[in-house]
């Protein structure tokens, strides 16, 4: 994947975020809705042997169940040729270690950024 290229012919990647267990996620651009969105990419062709498209939808599907503003929200589930992709809000921020590189010192966080589909920011309100 590079920057430029279209994702089912709506998502033109802008640049890396970052990698997790699943696979790729890039800043892009929904050119439909004209909208800013990360998209989460896993490409099959690489290791179909694997259990990580069930993961892939498995996650999709408990994203889609939540709608609360301390989590990233879904926008759509998707397939293009060998690729899944998960197209979701997208959020800024820095690293707990980025962040503590930057200062000198260990890091400490009060509000994290959202980091993934079904991360939790903590709460302001205790009991909420
Ligand atoms: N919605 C988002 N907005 C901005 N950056 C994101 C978003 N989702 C993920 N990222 C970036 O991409 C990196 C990898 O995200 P990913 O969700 O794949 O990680 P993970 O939770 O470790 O992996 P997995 O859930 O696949 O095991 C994150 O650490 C973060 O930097």
């Amino acid at each position: 994947m590079k920057p430029g290229d279209v994702i089912a012919g709506r998502y033109e990647l802008v640049n890396p975020l970052g990698r997790g267990g699943m696979g790729e996620v890039w800043a892009g651009r929904d050119r439909d809705l004209r909208r800013t969105v990360a998209l989460k990419l896993l490409m099959t062709g690489e290791d179909g042997a694997t259990d990580l498209p069930a993961r892939f939808a498995r996650e999709a599907v408990a994203a889609a169940r939540i709608n609360h503003p301390n989590v990233i929200t879904l926008y759509e589930r998707g397939v293009h040729e060998d690729v899944l992709h998960l197209a979701m809000e997208k959020v800024d921020g820095s690293t707990l270690t980025s962040a503590s590189s930057s200062t000198g010192r260990p890091a400490t966080s009060t509000r994290s950024p959202r980091s993934s589909t079904t991360s939790i920011r903590p709460s302001p309100n205790p009991s909420g």
